[in-house]
């Protein structure tokens, strides 16, 4: 859990080429589901590649609070003995999910049609992040929930013990949304039918039907219609987790902006749902290649290799393409500073309700180093300065938020003076070998402020 230690001072110094083979961390998305769906099945799923941060580890421990045996047999290696769907245990103790709004909110969704009683809470960065979002839909099955004033953890909810199945149209693109009240549904007799406006990330779904869900997803004028067959069998799986194309997103990005650099970050999951960042950096003339493009796991999974990109401009990212890429505006904000022109960011308040309010964090921080910043509720923009022309020479709040931290880190590589935040602690959340990887490819990156 982030937030409880010691804060970690970390700078980052402008580098020379950045070379090599950047190996990322597991899908942090995909470690979550994992072990969640695999603590709803009969038997034992067999996990390789899962992503031991913070985040997830987190998770591992709340499925053995709910009865699952969760076991760790090293180098990436898990298996989950499930309790089948409905056969969560009341857990003797609070459930701390951490900094993970992933955790938190999909173990509600799978807690809330069982006749057990559980409380949640989190970090202070959790501690402030709204679960009325998830808690509104949970209560139609029946769940009750009571937390603290604007829906906020700690919180406890009281599981529905005759659940009633639901139809919910998501009001805001939030996968986290759609994923509680499908998993709610796995335990509700009947047909559970979630509808999102807009595409969010897919992997429940196809997690879902992977485990032997019934799932039908239609394209329809409303929206996606994703409806869920209730109180199946779930069967046990093999995963092979692939890498993050959120985490792959640092290495790609630093090598955009360190002269002389050419990085390969292999085997990265390119789900149309997550791979956003990639086709807008493309777009902003990013020297931006997929080798070796393949299917793995029935996923789409390539090779990127990213080289020093000269010639970046500003551009204008469609707000439609916002939920393939939200947890990367971050550090394509960072891009953005060294590209010329503006690059102007619509469609992305839900930045505002992450670890951290991402567009003030990475605002304040931007600006003290130099860069023009202009935002509103909704949206932001980047007046790039162009490569060797960003100042630096500041040091950023991380507000417990590790793509604030990492982001920052990067940014560090290629500017004038040297970057620093007050915290890097929260890196160990997503992406735990984040410093040795990055100093491999010959980041100069450090404990301590400058
Ligand atoms: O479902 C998921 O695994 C996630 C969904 C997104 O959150 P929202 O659902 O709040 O958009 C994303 O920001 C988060 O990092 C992971
Ligand atoms: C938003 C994020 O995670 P979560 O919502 O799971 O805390 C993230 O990893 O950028």
């Amino acid at each position: 859990m982030s937030g409880h230690g010691t804060p970690i001072p970390m700078t980052s110094r402008p580098c020379g080429p950045l070379k090599g083979t950047a190996h990322v961390p597991g899908d942090k998305s995909i470690s979550h589901r994992s072990l969640i769906l695999g603590a709803m099945a009969v038997g034992e799923t067999h996990i390789t590649g899962l992503l031991e941060g913070e985040d997830v580890l987190d998770t591992a421990k709340a499925m053995q609070a709910f009865g699952a045996i969760v076991t760790n047999h090293g180098g990436g290696e898990w298996t989950v003995s499930g309790v089948g769907v409905g056969g969560f245990a009341e857990p003797e103790n609070v459930i701390d999910c951490g900094n993970s709004g992933t955790g938190v909110r999909l173990i509600m969704g799978a807690m809330a049609t069982s006749p057990i009683t559980v409380t949640f809470t989190g970090d202070a960065s959790l501690n402030g992040r709204p679960m009325g979002r998830v808690t509104d839909p949970l209560a139609l099955f029946g769940t009750q929930a009571v937390g603290r004033q604007g829906g906020r953890l700690p919180m406890t909810l009281v599981g529905a013990a005759d659940p009633v199945p639901v139809r919910y149209t998501v009001p805001v693109p939030s996968a986290q949304v759609k994923s509680a009240v499908l998993l709610a549904g796995l335990n509700a007799p009947g047909k559970t039918v979630v509808i999102e406006k807009e595409a969010t990330r897919d992997h429940t779904e196809r997690m879902l039907q992977g485990f032997g869900a019934t799932l039908s997803v239609e394209d329809t004028d409303e929206g996606r219609v994703i409806t869920l067959d209730g109180q199946p069998e779930l069967q046990p799986q093999a995963i092979v987790v692939p890498r993050d194309p959120s985490s792959a997103a640092f290495p790609v990005c630093a090598a955009l902006i360190v002269p002389g650099s050419d990085v390969l970050v292999p085997n990265i999951g390119l789900n149309p749902t997550r791979a956003g960042l990639f086709t807008t950096l493309r777009e902003m003339g990013a020297d931006l290649t997929y080798e070796n493009a393949r299917e793995e796991g029935g996923e789409p999974v390539a090779d990127l290799r990213a080289k020093f990109s000269p010639n970046l401009k500003g551009i204008a990212v469609p707000p439609e393409r916002a939920a393939s890429m939200i947890d990367e505006y971050p550090v394509l904000s960072v891009v953005a500073a060294f590209a010329e022109g503006v690059t102007d960011m619509q469609g992305v308040k839900e930045l505002r309700v992450k670890e951290s309010d991402r567009i003030d964090a990475m605002a304040k921080g931007l600006r003290a180093a130099g860069v023009t910043v202009d935002e509103g509720d909704d949206w932001w923009k980047i007046t790039g300065l162009g490569h060797g022309n960003v100042p630096g020479g500041v040091t950023v709040a991380s507000q417990l938020d590790h793509r604030i931290a990492m982001s920052f880190m990067v940014m560090g590589m290629a500017t004038q003076k040297p970057v620093s935040v007050d915290d890097g602690s929260p890196i160990a959340t997503s992406f735990p070998i984040f410093e040795q990887l990055m100093a491999d490819l010959g980041a100069q990156l450090v404990r301590k402020n400058t």
